[in-house]
């Protein structure tokens, strides 16, 4: 039966690309025409982000699969930011961009149902995809997984994070010897093998940051199933070369996601009009695309 992986798949295909633009909006790096610097109110603030997202968006859309808001952005303003996200996420799905929240959700069962049917459900806030916590343990993300089965959507689960010291907790040996992120790895797939679609892949997928491409060859053995969210792709120091062992012989089972390195393109003074910046913000998308493409399809 078809599956979100498959939605995935269809629309990378129809793309040619990968490449998901974050938005992480950041009011240090937006230029002045969209914003005083000084004091901002929550109200002001929530209206740039709107508008810079706008931006964002109409200038990636050819170029990416999906859009992935990281909602710490957002709440930073309270009631007003989680207002953009709610206007960004209406924007993003008006233009056919598949939504993946980035809100690293995970608790208790009753309160994890309640997350995935914030983000996985009907509701202002919910995308295609939400990114989950899965250290808590298969209460905690099992939720995720029921509410995104019976929606048609998906989730990516935290295997091995692109974060420096993502080894003090995830590189851990257990008694056995495995490390932490395999064997989590490993239990993530017995549920992904009874959820595959019809091109083999589950709509459950799996967090591995471009900075662990040695790891990443690691988890792919144990989640041969999973497509793989793949973030530390620019600012972090993650390069198009370190993604081949992300992805299956035909470039498919990972997404690479880019924030600052699309969406803060070029200094900030260089842009004085919204042209401007759509131009800067466009170039990286397109770039960031070929280079990726280029390693993803080559034999
Ligand atoms: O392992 C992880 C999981 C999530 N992220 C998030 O991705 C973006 C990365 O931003 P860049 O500007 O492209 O570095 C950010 O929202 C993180 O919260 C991650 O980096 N690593």
């Amino acid at each position: 039966m078809k599956n979100f992986a498959d939605v995935l798949i269809e629309e990378i295909i129809h793309k040619n690309s990968v490449l998901v633009a974050g938005l992480d909006p950041d009011l240090q790096y937006f230029p002045d025409f969209l914003i005083d610097s000084g004091e901002v109110s929550n109200q002001k603030a929530s209206e740039a982000i709107y508008h810079y997202n706008r931006i964002v968006i109409d200038a990636v859309a050819e170029h990416v699969v999906a859009v992935k808001p990281q909602l710490a952005y957002y709440e930073v303003y309270g009631s007003e930011g989680i207002r953009a996200l709610e206007k960004t996420i209406a924007y993003a799905k008006s233009k056919n961009l598949i939504v993946i929240n980035d809100a690293k959700r995970g608790d208790i069962g009753s309160t994890s149902s309640a997350y995935a049917k914030a983000f996985l459900g009907n509701g202002s806030l919910a995308g295609d995809m939400v990114t989950v916590n899965p250290f808590l343990g298969s209460d905690g993300y099992l939720p995720f997984i029921e509410e995104a089965g019976r929606n048609g959507k998906g989730l990516f689960l935290l295997v091995k994070t692109s974060n420096p010291s993502s080894h003090e907790v995830q590189d851990v040996k257990l008694e056995n010897g495995e490390l932490l992120y395999i064997k989590m790895a490993d239990d993530i797939n017995k549920i992904a093998q009874q959820t595959l679609g019809e091109n083999n892949y589950s709509f459950i997928g799996a967090v591995v940051g471009a900075t662990y491409p040695m790891e990443a060859e690691k988890v792919r053995k144990s989640l041969p199933s999973s497509i793989f969210l793949v973030p530390g792709f620019g600012a972090q120091g993650g390069t198009a070369n370190d993604l081949k062992p992300f992805f299956d012989a035909k470039g498919l089972g990972a997404l690479v996601s880019s924030s600052r390195g699309i969406i803060y393109n070029g200094s900030k003074e260089e842009k004085k009009t919204e042209a401007v910046l759509y131009e800067f913000i466009a170039k990286a998308a397109r770039e960031s695309n070929d280079k990726i493409n280029e390693v993803r399809l080559s034999h």
